[in-house]
């Protein structure tokens, strides 16, 4: 059984359809990636898979989400837990202004730990899985708006693995990255799906292309093809994914 199974979904934003008849398993431990030009609703259906939309005033919903089997849509459904499971990370690195370590403990705190040893495992163990802690371990209390863009992103990464999802979302992670930090990013992503499963959205088709295991392409809100990314990217199905991943619009 698939980890995430999407059945004929649909979003509206009042009156505009902006994912229609959306299905998609996605498998544990992997890296799906989805794509398509702007506005062809990558971001809206990421944000589906942790109910991130209902912030969104107007917003309407059809279909299911099943996370491990469970309906994430049902009334009975505990959304902070829900996001508990299913963790983000945006496109703009977004730390709280406060310390390094008191952004990682952030989580844990509010979910009830209050024991400083368990708190400082925590916050190691999510520092060395962002691939951050060498860089930061005899700095903790410093703020973590004095780290560098892409540090900054690795943080935001350790704050969402604090909690101990099981899902990783990831909204273009990289784009306001140099390339560098774009780098460490991705070689951090692949190291990742180890233990997590991710799902993420980019704008860059080599960067689909060179972490993802699958890969999804949307098109005014319809997903056109979605399997296999070297098989996507080297021999499309569907000429409309031949066109856009051949640079033809988008
Ligand atoms: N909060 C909102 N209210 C109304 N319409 C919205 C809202 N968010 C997105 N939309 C519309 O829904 C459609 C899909 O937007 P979405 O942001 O999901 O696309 P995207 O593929 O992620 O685009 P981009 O790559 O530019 O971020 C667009 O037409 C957009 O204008």
């Amino acid at each position: 059984m698939a980890l995430i199974e999407v059945r004929d979904l649909n979003l509206y934003y009042g009156e505009h359809h902006a994912l229609k008849g959306i299905s998609m398993d996605i498998e544990a431990r992997s890296i799906t990636a989805l794509i398509g030009p702007s506005g062809c609703g990558k971001s809206t259906f990421l944000r589906t898979l942790n109910r991130m939309n209902d912030m969104i005033k107007g917003v309407r919903i059809e279909g299911t989400v099943r996370i491990g089997g469970d309906d994430i849509y049902a009334d009975d459904v505990d959304v902070e837990l829900l996001r508990k499971r299913v963790g983000m990370v945006f496109q703009q690195p977004n730390p709280f202004p406060k310390s390094i370590y008191d952004n990682v403990a952030f989580g844990p705190r509010i979910h009830g730990v209050t024991d400083k040893r368990e708190l400082d495992e925590i916050v190691e163990r999510s520092l060395r899985q962002a691939a951050l802690w060498d860089e930061v371990k005899d700095v903790l209390k410093k703020p973590a708006l004095s780290l560098s863009g892409g540090q900054q992103q690795r943080l935001c990464i350790a704050r969402a693995l604090a909690v101990e999802p099981d899902i990783l979302l990831m909204d273009e992670p990289t784009s306001a990255l140099d390339p560098i930090s774009t780098a460490k990013i991705e070689e951090l992503i692949q190291e990742l799906k180890k233990d997590y499963t991710i799902v993420i959205v980019t704008h860059n088709m080599q960067q689909a292309a060179r972490v993802s295991d699958r890969t999804a392409f949307f098109l005014q809100g319809e997903l056109v093809e979605y399997g296999d990314t070297a098989e996507l990217f080297h021999n499309p199905r569907d000429k409309r994914t031949e066109d856009y991943i051949s640079g033809r619009f988008g």
